[in-house]
């Protein structure tokens, strides 16, 4: 049980007055007794605790957070002899500083005051202003525009075990998107790679399992573990028929045991840090076993999907593909992306609606100019539900589904693509509610319902009356002014009004001798420079303007009440709407990047084919092109049954990563459901895609580089099938030749003939090339690279057959490595190629001091002379200023001059 739960359970929710008292026998302040009460109910959260204008943070949490914000920490009075450390933020701008303690892994509870202080004076001067959490701020709980980033999903996911299988279920609050999917503990990384929640919930004990500790590590800074009890799945059964009002949940979908576990626990979570006020979730959507390609972490990462390797989304694919105009698009397109389809009529359905948009440029146009407009009405809706709305929201709601209907309209008249069709419909028809939004709500909206004045004039009559009581008393009070500066003949006589006085007559001190000592004006205050009256007349229409006001903005919040709830009643249907406006925006922005980027449609089958022509990697091909460099060279990759594994060999530098990666990301793109950089692509639906393509070591597992490459190797022998693709580059090298050479051997041997899925299989090994004679499917190709006057030109052309050599010195001598060393490896190479190879080494080992080479080599003979050639080239080179290729090029033109 943590902290959190035990603290739950023991006190009541409410701290009493009877807590207090106790707490100030120990030696605390009245306000101190409380603040630490509350504490210790939220002893996980920084406890905003709220002072007037500010929320203080007191003790540790207050160290913690000046820290982490970069305030001043300061202090006040003392605790057990000691001082109390404390910092603060001001209320008007505590919004700016929670992403940066979320970020950073804290939790935040916001205390607020319950009541006016003048309340708590009248019940003794010991009392305490009432006080109590109204939120709890974690990084799976979010709901504002502020806090959170428009274009990426926010999911906060649970995981729980039941026997053998496991049960994820995540949702996203801002949404009210709700999913689950059951999975074998083999997949959970995947499915966990896949979501990268916000927050992740996991049960003690789950935490506690050996073998989920490595998988749970990779989440580390997300987690939030949860008593066991939340997890029990009756209870999460319970929990989820009360919420949708249903007997039982099989109306949705058969859910496994673990899915309705990790359902309840989100359930509870979020009604925990919403203090009870649960957000619109929609019916959880069951994730069939298989419904979408699997990718692991590392492959993610390693391709580079949505996060570059340095965790950055600039130069990932989803960056350089991502056309979307709307948020809302943004964060389904991230989501297609990181769950490609495996279902080929599905897939099929949402590249006809690309198609549709590609092939018509207006059609496409005007989606986009109209997207473009939409507010983000998901997240707006979603604020409403948790009561966290106000009428910019109600007015997001309002220009949503207004744009819906226009496009609604267009698209039916398009008669297009079953999915557009589709669409169209799940735009909906919400015409009366738009109107009614429309008439009801005013120009310059507050955010907030409680600053008034948002209801638009003409709407309620009784509020328009009211608002002319409080306009016409204004008039009357300058007629007033000018009366009472006639009567007593002081012109520049004023009625003023403050919150103490409410309104009264100020004339200077001099001023005053004028004034009748009695009659109608009566003294109420004497300043250092004016004098300042009321009369029984001011009061009266003081009454009568405040009570206006009053009324008014309690008649104001009656109808945004109305206008909230009419909105809670279409929430489903809205929610339908602005995820179509999602679709809509997904498919129009594919056909932009196809027209863009020349990506063709790709055709999906249900059998093993895979043949890529004239195949591009995306992102390496931007890069070119924004560098204007020479152009990417496109290449075939056909996996037939009889070569449906690829042995590629070839130099280093010539493209074999850049042709492996491509193919693993056409394969995505494709089955997300977009066009892909290629001629031609025919691919047979890959149910799991793995990659074991560079590798950094794992210190903080204490795994090598080697064992890395070994634990992801290992995965894909022991997981991959006959649908699934698998990319692997130069396997075997972080160790001994021989060790690296015999596990690459036994490897392409074990791909083939037990997995026998479709592979691509890089390597230095030219040896392996040899297995082609005994094994069936196995195909060899190369990189083809010309030589030319003794230099090396990488074609980045994949060719059939295998390659020769590596010309890893060669690149060797273009990174700049000693002549020396050059050389020297040159002829150890020369003589390795030669001989048997343990004679060779021996011979080499007693031959040679590493420099004896050198020793060969004529004295250079030193001529007075300017600068050579070279030298006067170098002298116009600029490091600094060079990309890595005008580096290789001027290498180029350096080693021709000398030669
Ligand atoms: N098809 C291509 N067209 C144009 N440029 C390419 C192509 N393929 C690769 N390149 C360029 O060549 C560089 C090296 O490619 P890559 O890293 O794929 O080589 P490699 O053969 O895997 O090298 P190594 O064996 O050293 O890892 C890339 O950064 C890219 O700029």
């Amino acid at each position: 049980m943590t902290t959190l739960e035990v603290a739950k359970e023991h006190l009541p929710a409410e701290v009493s007055q009877e807590e207090i008292e106790a707490r100030m026998k120990g030696g605390a302040t009245p306000m101190m007794a409380q603040f630490m009460a509350l504490k210790e109910r939220h002893p996980d959260y920084l406890l905003f605790y709220r002072m007037g204008d500010f929320y203080e943070l007191f003790f540790q949490d207050a160290v913690s957070a000046a820290q982490a914000l970069q305030i001043t920490l300061t202090k006040r009075g003392h605790h057990n002899g000691e001082d109390i450390p404390m910092c603060g933020v001001p209320v008007k701008a505590y919004e700016s500083y929670l992403p940066k303690l979320v970020e950073k892994g804290f939790k935040v509870a916001l205390c607020e005051q319950m009541e006016d202080p003048a309340e708590a004076k009248k019940r003794g001067s010991k009392s305490v202003v009432k006080r109590d959490v109204v939120r709890l701020f974690t990084a799976g709980t979010i709901t504002e525009d502020t806090l959170l980033d428009a274009r990426t999903n926010n999911y906060l996911a649970a995981v729980a075990q039941s026997r053998s299988e496991m049960g994820v279920a995540w949702l996203d609050i801002s949404t009210g998107a709700f999913y689950t999917q059951a999975c074998v503990p083999a997949l959970l990384p995947a499915v966990l790679a896949r979501l990268n929640p916000g927050e992740l919930l996991v049960s003690d004990k789950l935490l506690q399992a050996p073998e989920h500790f490595d998988t749970f590590n990779d989440f580390k800074s997300v987690l939030t573990p949860q008593p066991n009890s939340r997890f029990d799945s009756s209870n999460g059964t319970k929990r989820l028929e009360k919420l949708y009002g249903v007997k039982t949940l099989e109306s949705f979908a058969s859910f496994a045991r673990g899915e309705i576990s990790a359902a309840g626990a989100l359930v509870d979570y979020v009604e925990l840090t919403q203090k009870g006020k649960l957000p619109r979730l929609e019916i959880p959507r069951q994730l069939a076993q298989g419904a979408s390609m699997e990718i692991d972490a590392a492959t993610r990462r390693n391709l580079e999907l949505s996060l570059t390797l340095s965790g950055q989304r600039k130069g990932s694919l989803l960056e350089v593909i991502d056309r979307t105009v709307s948020g809302a698009g943004a964060r389904l397109l991230s989501t297609w992306l990181s769950s490609p389809l495996t279902d080929v009529g599905q897939i099929d359905q949402r590249l006809d609606g690309v198609q549709f948009f590609k092939e018509d440029l207006a059609a496409r146009e005007d989606m986009r100019e109209a997207l473009k407009k939409c507010p983000d009405m998901e997240r707006a809706l979603s604020r409403i539900t948790l009561g966290r709305g106000g009428p910019r929201d109600l007015a997001a709601i309002r220009d949503g589904l207004a744009a819906s209907f226009e496009l609604r309209e267009k698209l039916i008249t398009l008669t297009p693509a079953p999915i557009l069709e589709q669409c169209a419909s799940d735009l909906g028809n919400h015409g009366e509610l738009v109107d009614k939004l429309a008439r009801s709500l005013g120009e310059d909206l507050p955010l907030l319902a409680r600053d008034g004045d948002f209801i638009a004039p003409g709407y309620a009559p009784e509020l328009d009356e009211l608002r002319g009581l409080r306009s016409e008393s204004k008039r009357l009070i300058s007629n007033l002014q000018a009366r009472y500066a006639e009567t007593v003949d002081i012109p520049t006589l004023k009625v003023k009004h403050n919150n103490v006085l409410g309104y009264f007559v100020e004339v200077t001190a001099k001023q005053s001798e004028k004034m009748p000592s009695e009659g109608e004006f009566i003294h109420r205050q004497t300043m250092k420079n004016v004098i300042r009256y009321t009369t029984v007349e001011l009061s009266e229409l003081e009454g009568k303007i405040s009570s206006a006001g009053d009324r008014s903005l309690a008649l104001e919040t009656r109808l945004f009440e109305e206008l909230i709830s009419d909105v809670m009643m279409k929430a489903d249907e809205i929610a339908l709407a602005a995820n179509s406006l999602a679709r809509l925006d997904v498919l129009s922005a594919l056909a932009q990047i196809a027209i863009e980027c020349n990506y063709n449609r790709p055709v999906l089958s249900e059998d093993y084919a895979f043949d890529i022509q004239g195949g591009r990697h995306p992102v390496v091909e931007a890069a070119l092109l924004t560098a204007n460099e020479s152009a990417f060279v496109a290449n075939n990759c056909d996996l037939s049954q009889d070569q449906r594994l690829w042995l590629i060999t070839g130099p280093n530098m010539a493209g074999k990563s850049t042709f492996l990666r491509q193919n693993a990301l056409i394969t995505i793109m494709a089955q997300m459901g977009g066009f892909v950089p290629a001629d031609h692509a025919h691919i047979g639906v890959v149910d799991r895609l793995f990659s074991r393509v560079g590798a950094a070591d794992d210190l903080a597992r204490g795994r090598s580089t080697f064992m890395v490459e070994m634990v992801e190797a290992a995965a894909i022998l022991n997981q991959s099938t006959e649908r699934s693709l698998v990319i692997l580059d130069e396997i075997g090298r972080g160790t001994a030749t021989f060790d690296g050479l015999s596990i690459a051997w036994a490897v392409v041997e074990h791909l083939h003939e037990l997995n026998k899925c479709r592979a691509l299989f890089a390597t230095h090994y030219h040896e392996l090339t040899a297995l082609t004679s005994k094994l069936g499917h196995l195909s060899c190709h190369s990189m083809k690279v010309k030589e030319w006057k003794g230099e090396v030109i990488f074609l980045h052309e994949v060719g059939g057959g295998a390659a020769d050599r590596s010309y890893g010195i060669h690149v060797a001598r273009l990174a700049g490595l000693p002549k020396a060393v050059i050389k020297r490896a040159e002829q150890v190479l020369e003589t390795l190629e030669k001989g048997e190879q343990s004679s060779a080494v021996t011979k080499l080992a007693d031959d040679l001091p590493l420099f004896a080479a050198l020793a060969h080599e004529p004295e250079p003979i030193m001529v007075e002379a300017g600068p050579s050639e070279v030298e006067i080239a170098l002298d116009d080179i600029q490091p600094d200023d060079m990309s890595p290729r005008e580096a290789l090029e001027a290498l180029y033109r350096l080693k021709g001059l000398r030669d």
